[in-house]
């Protein structure tokens, strides 16, 4: 065995077959000790029968013997002392007082039988539990053989697969103790039929004295036997317990080792979320006042350079007392210096654990972009009642409360803590009685503007309030815009003032207006910002978040080149001047999209997983959404259009409705996921939906469903955005990573992301989908009708332009790297000044 376990690296198939033999005679073993448990239990029923006739013929000489008694009595009182017949009820007397004697002491044996019985049974109850016992380590073994086959081969596995072996060759002896044991009892069977033949001649002869003495002998031999099989079992059992515990042992440490060497592998694969974990510790100590700010960022700045001596500790005591990880890490803090940022985004969406719209992706495919970059990310969110709890990973809250100020009032938040995408995330959770955060819906509530400036107060306040220096606070969107205005008027005068703010505005069509005197809520100087310059709107008396967080944040972008542009003029809603004033600090970084998440090779929402160079998995997928859909099916080419949005007036439902129609025209088939916050676009979808009810080429979904989204990227063959503006647009992006080409408008980040194949001004290795300029139906349908016809009648070219398509690299790296060059220089400027 050492020999084939030593034989060189590749021996982990050797390795699981020898653990599945193993597993394979361990089983055959407990059939064979079923088999003999069985045998005895048949042979004990059979004693206990021989016990009750034995009992039987006992009763019957008792009565002889009263019988006799009667006689003799008879004979007494017919004063008859003398008489030869004297003498023979003397003898008979004599005998009697004999027989009585036996027949009292074989009803000891016969009680001490019965007991001994008990034993068996119990004995048989005690093996019952431990064959349960090896069955349940069976199942545990068979789990760590699943670990093991993750792992290489190592010297001390094999050792402890030896030992197992040996344990099992234990048990195997034991079973043949068992077939000895099954032995005895076939003796004692002939034995007691030896007795019942005895007891047959005992009728014959009842008064013989030789009989008592053979009855006498074969009682003791039964008992003898009772006694070597009973003291046999419990030796047996013994070692057989002694054995499953070793076993037990054996399996735990081999267990452990593998638990531990797939951690190790799991934080080689993904340290991102291990690393989380860690940061989320320290902070939670932090604000929990066990450690003091510097240890906290001395290990928080281990944690960024993912320094080993930490993860190895971490890994050490994992399982023991938070006290001890905590004495271990603090021993470690020694002073560092950081080329890496301390990042932290407020956000009112992130994916996947509250996802509305594309803002959502880009918390999470930008924070872990600049995470595998090196910095210390973080995210703030609220803590929504309908947020997708299940995608957090250690959801736990914290020991301590964090205050924050609202309408003249200080309100108590509890904060949760947990991990999403590998990435630490805090949740605030507002003690407030409006309960801010518990409506069922993310957005849309009536007291929009309170709710979020309130959760902008709250998030700056638990930063301040952790004493961290953090380097970026990125705010994105009008939902935390407030921050930008908070942080410099009222948190640079309490001495929180290392960060520089960067404010993301992902669409300029939600801004955030109020009248100004709701800005007092949060605590921001009503008189001093209501001003031109500052918060007031610029096209009525209102204040404006999004103004607020342009005119306060010393970086703002948007979300691609074009729509920076756009958004110069007509595009930026009424905020194109205030923009012109900031452009220095202005600027477009085309947003990526998280390559894990959005992956046809790894996704676990497919029926079969694809890549470019095996397009049958993508087939697959199309007849499986068919299935799903209930679609015809008998034309496997036939091209399915897809569509994936908001339906909302920036999408351009009514280029939606067309590209319907105008694909059954075609002679394709539709499916579109959608739905809509505004109640009359729902209903004319909905009208939409029961007009092609029966139709089995057009389907609409009116809801929001993240993993048919999924399905339908890999399904569909092209996929539509009419879209009247589109800051950025990921559904394209996403849509050509799983081979479905894109039918566009050239409008903000889609004009940045989609070149037309017919577009000769373009080299060819860029052009990916088909556009179209005017937002009208004649634009759409000559753009689907140019992609119609090269699926059907070039499919090789079509072909070649899906894989393409699934190439492109749209992932987070080149835009996350733009944001760090701009994080860096608004640091260095900071620095510079102090
Ligand atoms: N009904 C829906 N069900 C599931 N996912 C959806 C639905 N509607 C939109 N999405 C997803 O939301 C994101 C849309 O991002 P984007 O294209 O930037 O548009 P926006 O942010 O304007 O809604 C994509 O990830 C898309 O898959």
């Amino acid at each position: 065995l050492n020999k084939k376990y030593n034989d060189g690296d590749g021996i982990s198939n050797l390795q699981l077959e020898d653990l599945v033999g193993l597993i394979q005679n361990t089983e055959k073993n407990i059939l064979l000790l079923n088999q003999a448990r069985l045998q005895a239990m048949e042979h004990a029923d059979k004693i206990l029968k021989e016990k009750e006739a034995l009992q039987r013929k006992i009763n019957i000489l008792e009565t002889r013997l009263s019988e006799t008694n009667a006689q003799h009595k008879l004979s007494s009182e017919g004063n008859v002392s003398d008489s030869p017949l004297l003498l023979e009820f003397d003898v008979l007397k004599e005998d009697n007082i004999l027989l009585k004697e036996d027949i009292e002491f074989f009803k000891t044996k016969l009680i001490e039988i019965a007991e001994t019985e008990e034993g068996i049974f119990k004995l048989e109850k005690e093996r019952a539990l431990l064959d349960a016992s090896l069955r349940e380590l069976e199942s545990r073994f068979i789990a760590a053989q699943a670990n093991m086959m993750k792992l290489g081969p190592r010297d001390a596995w094999w050792e402890k697969v030896e030992k197992l072996e040996d344990l099992l060759e234990t048990t195997a002896n034991q079973v043949e103790h068992a077939a000895v044991i099954l032995d005895h009892n076939h003796d004692l069977q002939d034995r007691l039929d030896n007795l019942e033949a005895s007891l047959q001649a005992a009728n014959i002869s009842k008064f013989s004295c030789s009989l008592v003495d053979l009855l006498q002998q074969k009682v003791k031999l039964v008992e003898d036997r009772f006694q070597a099989c009973n003291s046999e079992m419990h030796s047996q059992i013994e070692l057989y317990e002694h054995s499953i515990v070793e076993f037990h042992d054996t399996l735990s440490k081999l267990i452990e080792e593998s638990e531990k060497r797939s951690l190790e592998n799991f934080t080689g694969n993904m340290p991102s979320e291990l690393w989380s974990k860690i940061s989320l510790l320290i902070d939670g100590w932090l604000l929990e006042k066990k450690i003091a700010y510097n240890d906290a960022s001395m290990l928080r700045e281990m944690v960024r350079k993912r320094d080993s001596r930490l993860r190895e500790a971490y890994l050490s005591y994992r399982g023991t007392e938070n006290r001890d990880v905590m004495d271990s890490f603090l021993k470690m803090a020694l002073p560092g210096t950081s080329s890496g940022l301390h990042i932290a985004h407020i956000a009112a969406e992130m994916a996947p654990v509250a996802k509305v719209g594309g803002l959502a992706d880009v918390i999470s495919g930008l924070g872990k972009a600049l995470q595998k970059k090196g910095h210390l990310v973080e995210i703030i969110l609220p803590k929504y009642d309908c947020m997708q709890v299940d995608q957090v990973s250690n959801l736990k809250v914290l020991d301590v409360l964090v205050q924050s100020y609202f309408e003249g009032n200080m309100f108590n938040n509890k904060i949760w803590t947990g991990t999403v995408e590998g990435l630490p995330v805090y949740f605030i959770e507002p003690q407030h009685p409006a309960m801010f955060f518990s409506r069922a819906q993310y957005y849309g509530e009536h007291d929009d503007f309170k709710r979020f400036a309130y959760f902008s107060r709250a998030a700056l306040e638990l930063l301040y309030q952790s004493g961290k220096k953090v380097d970026i606070i990125h705010c994105h969107d009008w939902q935390t815009a407030f921050v930008a205005p908070l942080y410099w008027d009222v948190y640079a005068n309490l001495g929180f003032n290392s960060a520089r703010i960067c404010f993301t505005c992902h669409n300029f069509e939600y801004q955030g207006t109020a009248p100004a005197r709701d800005l007092a809520w949060c605590g921001l100087d009503v008189e001093h910002l209501d001003r031109p310059d500052r918060m007031r709107d610029n096209s009525h008396g209102r204040i404006n978040a999004v103004k607020g967080a342009i005119v306060y944040s010393n970086i703002v972008t948007t979300v691609s080149p074009t729509y920076a542009l756009e958004v110069r003029s007509e595009g930026g809603r009424g905020l194109q001047d205030t923009l012109k004033v900031h452009s220095r600090k202005f600027l477009g970084i085309l947003n990526g999209i998280d390559t894990d998440t959005w992956n046809p090779s790894t996704d676990r929402y497919l029926k079969v997983q694809y890549n470019a160079k095996d397009l049958q998995g993508k087939a697959a997928n199309k007849a499986a959404l068919r299935e799903q859909l209930n679609l015809a099916s008998a034309y496997p080419s036939q091209p399915l259009v897809g569509c994936i949005t908001r339906l909302v007036a920036q999408k351009g439902v009514h280029l939606i409705r067309h590209a319907i129609y105008k694909t059954a025209e075609l002679g394709g088939q539709f499916v579109l996921l959608g739905s809509s916050p505004v109640p009359e676009i729902q209903r004319e979808f909905e009208g939409i939906a029961d007009h092609f009810q029966n139709n089995n080429n057009i389907r609409l979904i009116l809801k929001y469903d993240d993993a048919l989204s999924h399905c339908i990227y890999a399904a569909s063959d092209m996929f539509i955005v009419p879209s009247i503006f589109e800051p950025c647009g990921l559904t394209q992006m996403i849509a050509m990573r799983y081979g479905s080409v894109p039918i566009v408008r050239k409008t903000g980040g889609l004009n940045d992301s989609v070149f037309d194949f017919d577009d000769e001004t373009i080299p060819m290795e860029v052009r990916n989908g088909f556009t179209f300029v005017k937002a009208d139906e004649q634009g759409l349908s000559s753009a689907m009708e140019r992609a119609f016809n090269c699926y059907t009648r070039k499919p090789e070219v079509w072909k070649q332009l899906v894989q393409k398509d699934m190439t492109i690299d749209f992932s987070w790296d080149t835009s996350a790297s733009q944001y760090e060059d701009i994080y860096q220089k608004a640091v260095a400027r900071a620095r510079a000044v102090a």
